[in-house]
């Protein structure tokens, strides 16, 4: 005779692909009825037409029939009533561990726009998920966003509880938000500082992030308002600058490191991008955007250069597609893991 308590002990393996939680903790069974050896449970799903529904109701079928007993299961979806969600979203609004508590912020900034400073946030960010850890990925170049066409999540809206508990995106196993997932990419944004600032503070605030070990925050280029007001309110987290050979011999590209280290911000390093053209049938090296200049550059800034990312089209291709290197098995992502190898060295996850 099969028991409820067997089927609930099954469901708790069945998780809400959108959530990442249990269908059970999230009071998603409603109802369990045994006949002879035939189940019948009611889901309530968070929202009507979920489109991940079929995915739930077919996990449910396949865990609870492979149950010794059972022969049939029929499954009813449903969907919670508006009170329900409110006390969902309240409760796990109380599980909510502030963000910055556990998790170590890595903003990457650059003084100067277009030396790749997206692509190397999208790619850290994914290497460091490579490397076992829980990574976010806060695109806060809130007016030119780029990471959704990054990680190939253009279009893609994220799924939100209620106003005040949005679910980040999961792409390449890390968690994402990017204002371009708000807006659509052909509508210019026009907004001013503050309510850029507004929107920044939700994506740290009202976002269910979970448990991380890092948060990379993707700022905007140069050293305006927004990556200021981020620096001055996230307490204990470190800078990571990009640069190019060309802009590290400019004065630009070390404004915004001088910046991060004036209100008393770690800069973890510089990745310098961009450095070289290896010709794929020659070998031979080109330092295209000249050389030696970010050495220097790191030398002033006393901290050390941390990878040397060279021109590669295969970055610029795969990036284009939405697919960053970071994430396959080809040479071009060792430039990648071996940055986030030196950035977790450098800055220990809390756990
Ligand atoms: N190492 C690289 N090799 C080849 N192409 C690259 C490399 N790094 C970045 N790119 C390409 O350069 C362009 C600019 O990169 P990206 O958007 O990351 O720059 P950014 O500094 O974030 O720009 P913005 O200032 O607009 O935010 C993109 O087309 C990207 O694919």
């Amino acid at each position: 005779m099969i028991t409820k308590e067997q089927i609930l002990n099954v469901l708790k393996d069945v998780y809400d692909p959108e959530i990442g939680r249990s269908i059970v903790d999230l009071n998603m069974v409603d109802n369990i009825n045994i006949e002879g050896n035939i189940v019948t449970i009611d889901i309530k799903l968070t929202i009507k037409g979920c489109p991940l529904q079929n995915s739930i109701k077919e996990d449910v079928i396949n865990k609870v029939k492979a149950l010794e007993g059972v022969k049939d299961v029929v499954v009813n979806m449903g969907a919670m009533t508006e009170e329900e969600r409110q006390k969902l979203a309240n409760s796990m609004n109380q599980g909510k561990v502030p963000l910055f508590e556990k998790t170590r912020v890595i903003a990457v900034g650059s003084g100067k726009g277009g030396v790749g400073k997206s692509t190397v946030s999208a790619n850290l960010a994914v290497a460091l998920g490579r490397l076992g850890y829980k990574v976010g990925l806060i695109d806060a170049d809130v007016l030119g966003f780029s990471i959704p066409r990054l990680l190939g999540i253009v279009g893609e809206r994220p799924y939100a509880l209620d106003e005040n508990t949005i679910l980040p995106i999961e792409k390449y196993g890390i968690k994402v938000i990017s204002m371009g997932n708000f807006a659509d990419e052909d509508t210019p944004l026009i907004w001013r500082g503050p309510l850029l600032g507004g929107v920044l503070e939700q994506f740290m605030n009202d976002v269910y992030w979970g448990n991380l070990d890092y948060m990379i925050i993707d700022l905007p280029p140069g050293t305006g308002d927004v990556p200021l007001t981020i620096m001055q309110k996230i307490p204990e987290q470190k800078f990571l600058l990009v640069t190019t050979p060309q802009a590290s011999a400019s004065h630009v590209a070390g404004r915004i490191a001088y910046m991060a280290q004036k209100v008393n911000i770690d800069l973890i390093g510089i990745a310098e991008n961009m450095s070289y053209f290896e010709c794929p049938d020659c070998h031979k090296k080109y330092n295209i955007f000249g050389e030696g200049e970010t050495e220097k550059l790191a030398k002033e800034l006393n901290t050390d250069v941390l990878v040397k990312i060279p021109i590669e089209i295969k970055i610029r291709e795969k990036s284009d597609i939405g697919l960053p290197v970071a994430f396959i098995n080809d040479p071009e992502a060792t430039y990648y893991m071996e940055l986030a190898k030196k950035v977790s060295e450098k800055v220990k996850p809390i756990r």
